[in-house]
């Protein structure tokens, strides 16, 4: 039974859903996995990867009134490359809101991408007319999106697993269930489970049943969303390892989209890291976990519970909130929380305390930088009413705020920041900004890194491995582009 859906074979060579949908039903369809492998013939060719993703772009547009006036673009995915290749699991990772999901849907056309170029098997998807991507819908298969929700609670199992045969045209009933009963025991259920209900699955079985419902089409790639991240943690390695299972044996593409880089340590083979709707490192699993190139990579690696004493660079924390995508920073999207954001020249911070100046000049530059909070915080603390607060006392408090210590070792950066603490005593803010913006401009506020080589072999964005680069000039004037 398994056999109708692949059988096991090492690659895609005739899966029978595949076979039937194809001919809709045809007489001649075979649930053997002998069938053609010119089926899955790819037309691109070998060296071709199966997908390859260029530019790929997704703004949503903010919209206000009653005519829809497009205000602003959220930027939820922003120009990004990648490729899949046959038998093989990326994984695109990021945190919450860098538009992993997004990407996930554009790439497979459930939403409409703003631009870029999607390549599956050496065709155009977003040239595809409506049948093409009927069949582009059943080769590549979303999987995994909240199993529970995607049931409809009065279908049986085995009901909920057919839909995409009946969907692609299978009418024969009996050669339905026998698909599905196979599917089933594909993905380590029982082909009895095929008359249950969803309500009496586990979270872990419904899993199974989603990537069963996926994988009945016989599709050559796969999108596994969030594939564990609402699992019990005894159930996730479960999963993780029948993915890796089904990913070998039906000889799937699949892209794994999570936020959890130890997720995807388990079953990838290369990853792409994803900051604020850009692809900042790319790297072969190993490498990656090894040598981490960018900043934010290495800080998403500290943040995995279970450090691994040679993984090169500090584990520092992540602070700080995810810019707002519909205005993201000029220059290296991630300076504004970068633990390693380059400093000025003919200056000598202390990392930690360049960042703290940074913290202000972003939060200066934010306009949320409110001295009336600091004056009551400081006034609270002292016990004293905030008017009675001397100059001193609340440049302190300023410094304190952000970490910054009473004074800094290096004298003349010690003079750009009395100057600008004088500044915001005063309530001047903009003169404060300005003085430290034209003393402490850094490239990461003003050039976008391109996704380039670094010497460990792999891409990385960011300017730790350019060129040496001046400061921009005007680091506070808006966007680099
Ligand atoms: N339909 C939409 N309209 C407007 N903004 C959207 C829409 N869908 C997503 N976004 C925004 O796009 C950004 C990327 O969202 P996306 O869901 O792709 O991120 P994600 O990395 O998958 O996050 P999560 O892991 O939380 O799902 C977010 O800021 C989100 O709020």
């Amino acid at each position: 039974m398994a056999d109708d859906v692949g059988g096991g074979k090492p690659s895609n060579t005739g899966g029978a859903g595949h076979d039937a949908v194809d001919s809709a039903d045809s007489a001649s369809a075979t649930d053997s996995t002998d069938t053609d492998s010119t089926d899955f013939a790819d037309p691109a060719g070998p060296v071709d990867p199966l997908l390859r993703v260029r530019n790929l772009t997704k703004h949503y547009p903010i919209t206000e009134g009653l005519l829809a006036r497009e205000v602003g673009r959220v930027r939820a995915v922003d120009g990004i490359d990648f490729e899949v290749r046959r038998g093989e699991t990326v994984g695109l990772v990021g945190e919450s809101g860098c538009g992993k999901s997004t990407a996930a849907t554009s790439l497979l056309r459930l939403e409409e991408p703003t631009a870029g170029e999607v390549r599956f098997e050496g065709e155009e998807v977003t040239e595809y007319d409506a049948a093409e991507l009927k069949r582009f819908r059943r080769r590549a298969q979303m999987v995994f999106q909240d199993p529970t929700s995607s049931f409809d609670p009065r279908m049986t199992i085995g009901e909920s697993v057919a839909e995409p045969l009946v969907v692609h045209g299978m009418t024969d009933g009996e050669r339905r269930e026998r698909i599905v009963r196979g599917v089933l025991e594909r993905v380590g259920l029982s082909a009895d489970d095929a008359d249950r209900y969803p309500h009496e699955l586990s979270g872990g079985q419904k899993q199974r049943v989603g990537l069963a419902r996926g994988l009945v089409v016989d599709p050559s790639l796969v999108v596994a969303d969030e594939p564990v991240s609402a699992l019990d943690v005894s159930i996730q390695a479960e999963i993780l390892s029948l993915l890796d299972d089904v990913q070998e044996a039906f000889g799937l593409g699949v892209l794994l989209i999570s936020h959890d880089l130890a997720v995807v340590r388990e079953v990838c083979d290369r990853v792409a890291v994803m900051y604020l709707g850009e692809i900042v490192e790319t790297a072969p699993t190993d490498e990656l976990f090894e040598d981490p190139q960018h900043p934010y990579t290495r800080a998403l690696l500290g943040s995995i519970p279970r450090p691994d004493p040679h993984r090169r660079g500090s584990a520092v924390e992540l602070t700080g909130d995810v810019p707002d995508p519909s205005d993201p920073p000029a220059g290296c999207r991630f300076h504004t929380r970068c633990p390693e954001v380059i400093q000025p020249d003919g200056y000598e911070f202390e990392q930690s305390v360049w960042r703290g100046v940074m913290d202000l000049r972003v939060r200066l530059r934010s306009g949320r930088f409110d001295d009336a909070v600091v004056r009551e915080t400081a006034a609270e603390a002292d016990g004293v009413p905030a008017a009675e607060l001397s100059p001193e006392r609340v440049a302190a408090a300023v410094r304190e705020e952000f970490d910054l210590p009473a004074e800094l070792g290096d004298d003349d950066a010690e003079r750009v920041l009395s100057d600008a603490m004088s500044a915001l005593v005063d309530g001047e803010v903009e003169t404060a900004r300005e003085r430290l913006a034209e003393s402490f401009g850094t490239v990461c506020e003003t050039v976008d890194p391109p996704l380039d080589a670094t010497p460990a072999g792999h891409e990385a964005a960011c300017h730790l491995h350019g060129e040496p680069t001046e400061p921009g000039a005007a680091p506070d004037e808006g966007r680099a582009d």
